[in-house]
């Protein structure tokens, strides 16, 4: 589970956060009786406790037929469909995954068609050869273009090497139930398919086939994920500010935000949550970030890069704030030994566990940020495990939920993803977008000028 173990109260009196349990009240409300802007948009809330025993077998079971058919699964998406299945994978695996022995691995993962990079994906290409490959193309709307243009050329590649009908036996195709161009290629094709509900946002969609697919594949334990979301989904349905750590959480976030702060800062401590803070970015930047108001998102990889931004956070501008999440008890320990010449001056640490050294420094730098005029917020996850992740996601997501509504704005939607892509089109010269080519090709004169 996630606690909420302390917060900076020099910044945020308990009786601040009391303030809100009326706004609290209601957006917890607008949840409960899904009444509120994006209502069509809740499936998520009950996702983990109704997942379809039946569909989550059908998962299991592909995922079992792609470890036995491949020993790559190539997963193609981008945004929601892409950053759920990453994270997972990133914290479960071992950190250095790749370089197990292959008989400890498998089945490896990777990823494409979450950015346009010529070389990426050329790169990718040409090492393919040496594996047994399968793909998951995952895209809700299924017209987007990053991954709709990686699986135009994958999927070429798998045409080529195993032939028509081999290939449609080893791309699965996750999307919408009826609707989008990727629903009706993989129709035509005979992909094995699995379904994104309507009413779950791609960013809320990591516990559907889009992150249990690829997850199952790959030999995590769905059902411990599952579980974990199911628990949190129980325990944060307290309407209490003061009892829910997903509302405290987000009352918070709008209290420093009221008060003048700009940005919020992830910060862990496990590389293994590094993809975690990616998942968070986009939860939270697409669900607020709207009528000009918002938290920017920001992560940021302690005590790595307390040698590249702590200069900032520790006296740069003070527009920020930190949640650090804490991993209680880390999948691993090491003992720090003692050494004849100390030269380095360490054994002063001989006999303690390298964690120990880990969990003072974010105690060390939770005091100095404070002290620079940073407000904290303390999570702390239980441990590294699937039960806890699925904990942490239904967490997150629920608190969006009520932040974005306490900011006024609906947590649902994300008009503001179009218009890069409606200009890419324009400049690109897709047709029916030739009035707004126009309008470009002014404006960039304008700039030129
Ligand atoms: O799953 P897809 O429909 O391909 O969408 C993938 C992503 O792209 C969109 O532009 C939105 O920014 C995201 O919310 C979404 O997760």
């Amino acid at each position: 589970m996630i606690r909420l173990v302390e917060w900076t109260q020099s910044f945020v009196a308990p009786e601040e956060i009391e303030l809100q349990q009326p706004f609290v009240e209601t957006a917890h409300r607008l949840l409960e009786q899904r009444s509120g802007a994006g209502h069509e948009f809740l499936g998520w809330m009950d996702l983990p406790s109704s997942f379809d025993p039946i569909e989550l077998q059908r998962i299991k079971e592909a995922g079992q037929n792609i470890a036995k058919q491949a020993n790559l699964l190539v997963v193609i998406g981008i945004g929601g469909s892409y950053l759920g299945a990453r994270a997972a994978l990133h914290m479960l695996q071992h950190s250095f995954h790749d370089l197990l022995p292959r008989e400890q691995r498998p089945l490896q993962v990777v990823f494409a068609g979450h950015q346009m990079s010529a070389t990426y994906l050329a790169e990718l290409l040409e090492l393919l050869d040496h594996y047994e490959v399968a793909v998951n193309v995952i895209s809700k709307s299924g017209t987007t273009t990053e991954p709709a243009l990686a699986f135009r050329t994958l999927k070429q590649y798998m045409e080529q090497r195993y032939g028509i009908q081999g290939a449609a036996q080893r791309i699965y195709a996750t999307t919408d139930a009826k609707r989008g161009a990727l629903r009706k290629l993989a129709n035509e094709a005979g992909y094995e398919t699995f379904v994104i509900p309507d009413d779950v946002g791609g960013r809320f969609s990591v516990l559907t086939p889009v992150g249990l697919l690829p997850l199952a594949a790959a030999g995590i334990d769905v059902d411990a994920l599952l579980q974990g979301a199911k628990r949190a989904q129980s325990e944060l349905r307290e309407s209490d500010v003061r009892k829910n750590p997903a509302y405290t959480y987000a009352a918070l976030r709008q209290i420093l935000r009221a008060k003048g702060k700009a940005i919020e800062l992830f910060v862990t401590y496990e590389p293994a949550l590094h993809y975690v803070g990616e998942w968070w970015k986009q939860l939270f930047g697409e669900s607020e970030g709207k009528d000009g108001k918002g938290l920017y998102p920001a992560s940021a990889d302690f005590s790595t890069d307390l040698h590249s931004l702590g200069q900032f956070v520790q006296d740069g501008a003070r527009t920020l704030f930190e949640t650090v999440i804490k991993v209680k008890n880390p999948r691993r320990s090491l003992q720090i030994e003692e050494v004849a010449d100390d030269l380095d001056g360490l054994n002063y640490l001989a006999g303690r566990p390298l964690q120990q050294v880990n969990d003072t420094a974010l105690e060390a730098t939770m005091l100095a940020h404070q002290t620079g005029g940073v407000p904290t917020i303390l999570l702390e996850l239980d441990d590294m495990s699937a039960a806890s992740l699925g904990y942490l996601f239904y967490f997150f997501e629920k608190a969006v939920a009520v932040s974005a509504y306490l900011q006024g704005v609906n947590p649902f939607d994300q008009p503001g993803v179009e218009m890069y892509k409606s200009n890419m089109f324009a400049l690109l010269g897709k047709p029916g977008y030739e009035n707004q080519r126009e309008r470009l090709a002014t404006m960039a004169k304008v700039r030129e000028s």
